[in-house]
């Protein structure tokens, strides 16, 4: 299991930290033998596996039931859990009972909070008890409704200035990673250089310390909305749907299942069953 420790060391030799999202067991099984460093538990479950809209609807339980499922599947990797919507604006005694029981229920190596401002103050709360945090910063999912939707941002050279300056405190305040989302990739390359700790991107060009992608989008699972910045390394999707269909063929013509699938009974066993030889 790698560490935090060796994710500042990635970041000094130059070796990319790649971040994958999963949900389940066996999605994590996969991700953990395909060589990913770290799963997040991303509160994007909400909209590619229980069909939600948003992220909004997704609640602590939600979570937690996710986040327990993905650490028996990938016992090896380091694994972050995304706080959910308003899980951590609250009070401080609501935040820190919400965050030990995600981080004590999962067993997570580390859990993510969007934004600045206030949540900066949590970071150093929840580092304080000993729960490593991974900061969220730029396109915040959350905030959809607040912002207008998922747009890129920190396109201006104040809103840019800004976004840096929220990197760095959330450094300061003991961050262990900072995601950066859908923002220009030059402003992404000066928060990666600015930082002492790994910055992964999505939608934020190459020139960051890691990648993050949601598995959904990665393979092509699902008929969802795939925003512009990921690249589909594969079509899930398109094999199961062939899947699907050649079964639904088959029963209904009659060729599944076949005799290599079926089961049979001794012939003398029919005898008594039938009091003659034939069980046909
Ligand atoms: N399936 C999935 N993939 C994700 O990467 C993802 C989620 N869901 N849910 C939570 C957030 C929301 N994210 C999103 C969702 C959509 C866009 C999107 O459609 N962006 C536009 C560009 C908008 C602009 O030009 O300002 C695009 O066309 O890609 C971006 C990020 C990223 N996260
Ligand atoms: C898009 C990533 C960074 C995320 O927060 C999620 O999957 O919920
Ligand atoms: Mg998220």
């Amino acid at each position: 299991m790698k560490t935090t420790a060796d994710f500042l060391n990635m970041k000094k030799d130059g070796e990319k930290v790649v971040m994958l999202t999963a949900y389940d067991y066996p999605t994590a099984k996969f991700a953990e033998d395909s060589g990913v460093d770290v799963i997040l538990v991303g509160d994007s479950l909400g909209m590619v596996v229980l069909g939600y809209d948003s992220t909004v609807p997704v609640t602590v339980n939600d979570m937690i039931h996710h986040g327990k499922a993905v650490r028996r599947g990938a016992k090896d990797t380091f694994v972050v859990v995304d706080m959910p919507f308003g899980s951590y604006h609250g009070s401080y005694d609501r935040t820190l009972q919400d965050a030990v029981r995600i981080f004590q229920e999962t067993g997570a190596n580390a859990l993510k909070l969007e934004g600045s401002g206030e949540v900066i103050h949590v970071i150093g709360m929840l580092t304080d008890t000993g729960i490593p945090v991974v900061a969220h910063l730029g396109l915040l999912p959350q905030h959809a409704g607040v912002l207008g939707g998922y747009k890129v941002q920190g396109k201006t050279a104040e809103a840019a200035e800004q976004l840096i300056s929220d990197a760095l405190a959330a450094e300061r305040a003991g961050a262990c990673m900072v995601v950066v989302e859908c923002v220009p990739y030059q402003l992404a390359k000066k928060v990666s250089e600015a930082l002492t700790i790994p910055v992964i991107g999505i939608g934020a060009g190459a020139e960051t310390d890691g990648q993050v992608l949601v598995f959904h989008d990665t393979v092509q699972f699902g008929n969802h909305h795939i925003p512009k910045f990921v690249k589909k390394f594969s079509d899930a999707g398109r094999t199961i749907h062939d899947g699907l269909t050649a079964y639904v063929e088959e029963v209904k013509n009659g060729s599944f299942p076949a005799e290599q699938h079926r089961f049979t009974m001794k012939e003398e066993e029919l005898v008594t069953l039938y009091g003659s030889g034939k069980g046909e």
